[in-house]
């Protein structure tokens, strides 16, 4: 026989293996499918519990999930599968009965647990801080930003990596078999196994191989296709605007839109004092910001501004000192309170990417403020409206531009009805032909009288815009007025070097 034949009966035995395709689909496939689809659920449910374990905060929960999933993830599969599936047979049997088949599906699913687990944190883990930051500012706590935002985001990153480890369980399910599995129980392989010991012709075996490949392959490009639509949303024709026609879209709105009425709250700074560990941020910040004003903070890099914006919604907690919104200290108001009403737009815009613009204005009002979804719709088209983007509330922020996504994040601040709105940079990321769109926006907000606090190198929207400037250095407030005096006769050799520098 020469070799060619030996191949065709080893490998290519047509009648060996339609002899167990029957046999293959009605008991192999349906048990291997069992096995896989169990462990992955289960490893879900675990991989989920140890992902918010180990992101913890709390050493109690981050040092066992550690020590779980370098167990589970170290040891090969089949000395698990063995040490579950014999050392607690005694247990399994009682519980179970005399299968040892969900004993392997326990086994299978904590080893899935470990390898998922990892995959969920560091999906979480991977979601951008601003994104958090923007929760909090929209007065979500801690626990509904994770649970809107972060982790949904992280979930939805790790989707194929999910599917490779179900791929990964349909073929560890193949070890199952070591424990001894009822005839009803066989998977593709112990069946595809079976003949090949028993005569040494490998043809059933190929054909388990090949239910194996029929299981996997499509699913991996079925998942990236979702993958990619999840990550794009829907596309609708139409691209990415030229920035120049951006400025355009603001001039539109003028006197079309019915503009919501604008609450102008007051805030004054007192002798704030703000630190990270040993390092002094804030030194003895005062500041009077009258109802109705803009106020612009200029200042050096790594001079406070930031900081001392964030301490006004606390995002970061003030160390001594007191501000007063309205009158009222915001230290004895609750955060998420506070949040409702000092908004903050941030100079990487934070939008969230899962959303579109529109979704990403309501997600706040129906989510926080429990209002119901069409009134929601209609206060967040009327704030897209009034920031010119009322053509774009279906579109999801990685196909705005960066003017247009800075207009969502200033109209989702606005939509909460906030009383003072805090602007952190927000023009420093754009391409300069989008800056103007940006800031004329926020200039038509101080005209009609929002509350604004405003840190910006834009010393040309400074001159023109504010009712006065704070010029800060070393985390203090070296000079404040308004701004003919600060640009015109600065007092202070630091405020006279600054601006030699900048203007
Ligand atoms: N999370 C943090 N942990 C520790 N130090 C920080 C943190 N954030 C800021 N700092 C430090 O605090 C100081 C003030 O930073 P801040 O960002 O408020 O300055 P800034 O004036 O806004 O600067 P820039 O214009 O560069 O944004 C800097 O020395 C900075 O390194």
């Amino acid at each position: 026989m020469d070799w060619s034949e030996n191949i065709r009966r080893s490998f290519f035995d047509w009648d060996a293996m339609a002899s167990v395709l029957p046999a293959l689909l009605a008991v192999g496939l349906k048990n291997t499918l069992i096995l896989a689809a169990a462990s992955t659920v289960l490893g879900i449910l675990t991989g989920m519990v140890l992902a918010v374990m180990g992101i913890s905060r709390s050493a109690w929960l981050r040092i066992p999930a550690r020590i779980y999933t370098d167990i589970f993830r170290g040891l090969p599969a089949i000395l698990t599968i063995l040490l579950i599936g014999q050392g607690f047979a005694r247990i399994g049997r009682e519980i179970f009965g005399p299968s040892p088949y969900p004993l392997g599906i326990v086994a299978l699913s904590l080893i899935a647990g470990a390898y998922i687990g990892e995959i969920f944190r560091s999906g979480i883990q991977s979601v951008e801080s601003g994104q958090m930051e923007a929760c909090r500012a929209l007065s979500m706590s801690y626990g509904q930003g994770m649970r809107l935002i972060v982790i949904p985001q992280g979930v939805r990153r790790v989707l194929p990596a999910l599917v490779n480890q179900f791929i990964g369980n349909v073929k560890d399910s193949s070890l199952v078999y070591f424990l001894g599995l009822l005839a009803s129980e066989r998977e593709i392989f112990r069946i595809g196994q079976d003949q090949a010991v028993v005569t040494g012709n490998l043809s059933p075996l190929l054909l388990a191989g090949v239910f194996y490949l029929i299981i996997t392959v499509p699913l991996t490009h079925v998942v990236n296709h979702i993958d990619n639509r999840l990550r794009l949303g829907k596309q609708k024709p139409g691209g990415v605007v030229s920035g120049l026609v951006e400025v355009g879209e603001l001039k539109d709105t003028t006197g079309k839109a019915t503009v919501p009425a604008i609450k102008a709250g007051s805030l004054e700074v007192r002798d704030l004092d703000m630190a990270y560990g040993e390092l002094q941020v804030l030194k003895q910040i005062r500041l009077k910001v009258e109802p109705g004003t803009v106020t612009c903070v200029i200042g050096p890099s790594g001079s406070g501004k930031s900081t001392l914006l964030r301490c006004l919604n606390r995002l970061v907690e003030p160390k001594a000192g007191d501000v007063l919104l309205d009158g009222e200290s915001i230290l004895a108001i609750k955060p998420e309170t506070l949040r409702r009403r000092v908004g903050m737009v941030f100079q990487h815009f934070n939008l969230f990417p899962n959303h579109t613009a529109i979704e990403n204005v309501m997600l706040a009002l129906t989510r926080i403020k429990g209002m119901a979804g069409s009134q929601a719709r209609r206060i967040a088209e009327a704030r897209l409206a009034e920031v010119g983007l009322a053509a774009r509330s279906d579109y999801r922020p990685s196909r705005l531009s960066g003017g247009q996504q800075q207009r969502v994040a200033i109209a989702r601040a606005l939509a909460m009805d906030p009383e003072v709105i805090l602007f952190d940079e927000v023009t420093s990321a754009l391409d300069p032909e989008l800056v103007k769109g940006v800031l004329n926006l926020m200039a038509d907000l101080g005209r009609r009288g929002m509350t604004m606090i405003v840190v910006t190198h834009e010393m040309g929207f400074a001159r023109k815009v504010a009712d006065q400037v704070a010029f800060m250095d070393e985390g203090r407030i070296v000079e404040v007025g308004p701004p003919a005096e600060i640009f015109d006769r600065p007092k202070s050799p630091r405020l006279k070097q600054f601006l030699a520098e900048v203007l």
